[in-house]
C-alpha cells in the first residue's frame, strides 16, 4: 500500500503567534516523487509551514506526518530529510570541499564517486573548493549551503527559497538538478517567489493566503 502513503501529510494545521493567526487549518498532501512550491506574499506563512514539516516548529493545532511518522524526531527522520530551513552553520576551519566530503562520508557515501563534483559544477563551486565559507559572498554562501544540503542522501528535500540570490545560469542549473531529483523518486517541498524557477523545477503550486487578507 506504499502508494497510498503520502510523503508529507499536513492535516488541519493552524499556527498562531500570540493572537496573530498565520496558518489557518491548512491541509496539504504531497505524494512521494512529487514537487510542491509554497507560494504567497511575504508573511503568508511559507517558512512557518516548512519549519512545521521538518518538526523544527510545533503547530498550534493539527497534525503533520512525514513518511507516516511525526517529523523531526530522531536520526531516522534526518536520514531521510535534508533541509535548508535551519539556521545556516559551518565549521570555521573547513573549506567548501571539506564540508561536502564530510557530509558525504558521514552519510555513508563515497566522496569521490562524482556526486560532489557534479554538485560543484551545478552550483558553480568548482573554483571555490578551497575557500572558507566565512570568506564567501552572500550568493556564494547560498550556493555552498544548498550544496551541503543536496549532497546528503535524502528522500525529501525541504527548501526555503532555494533560488534566492542565485544568478540566472546557476538558477537554471539548480532547477534542472531538482527536477531530476524528483524524476528519480525524490519528494520536494519548497517556498518560492520565482514562478519561472518553480515551473522549471516542475513543481505544482500551493498558494498560502494570510488569514484575513482575502
Ligand atoms: N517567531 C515569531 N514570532 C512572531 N511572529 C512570527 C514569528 N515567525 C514568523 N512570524 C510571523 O508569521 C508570519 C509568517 O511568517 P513566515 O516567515 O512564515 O512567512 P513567509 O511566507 O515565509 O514570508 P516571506 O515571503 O517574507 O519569506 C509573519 O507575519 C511573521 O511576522
Amino acid at each position: 500500500m506504499g502508494s497510498m502513503t503520502a510523503a508529507v501529510d499536513v492535516r488541519q494545521v493552524t499556527v498562531r503567534y500570540g493572537s496573530t493567526l498565520v496558518l489557518d487549518s491548512i491541509d496539504l498532501r504531497i505524494s512521494e516523487g512529487a514537487a510542491v512550491a509554497l507560494v504567497g506574499e511575504n508573511g503568508s506563512g511559507k517558512s512557518t509551514l516548512l519549519r512545521c514539516v521538518t518538526g523544527l516548529q510545533e503547530p498550534t493545532a493539527g497534525d503533520i506526518s512525514v513518511f507516516a511518522a511525526a517529523p523531526g524526531r530522531g536520526a531516522d527522520f534526518w536520514r531521510q530529510v535534508a533541509t535548508t530551513v535551519e539556521s545556516p552553520s559551518w565549521y570555521q576551519g573547513l573549506t567548501v570541499r571539506e564540508h561536502l566530503d564530510l557530509v558525504r562520508v558521514v552519510n555513508g557515501g563515497d566522496p569521490d564517486d562524482g556526486h560532489i563534483a557534479e554538485l560543484c559544477v551545478t552550483l558553480g563551486l568548482t573554483g571555490l573548493s578551497d575557500s572558507l565559507p566565512s570568506t564567501l559572498s552572500s550568493g556564494q554562501r547560498q550556493r555552498f549551503l544548498l550544496a551541503a544540503t543536496l549532497v546528503r542522501p535524502s528522500r525529501l528535500l525541504v527548501l526555503d527559497e532555494p533560488e534566492q540570490r542565485l544568478d540566472t545560469r546557476i538558477k537554471g542549473a539548480v532547477a534542472a538538478y531538482l527536477r531530476s531529483y524528483v524524476a528519480t523518486g525524490g519528494t520536494l517541498v519548497m517556498a518560492s517567489h520565482d514562478d519561472g524557477f518553480r515551473v522549471s523545477v516542475g513543481a505544482g503550486e500551493f498558494v498560502l493566503i494570510r488569514p484575513g487578507a482575502e
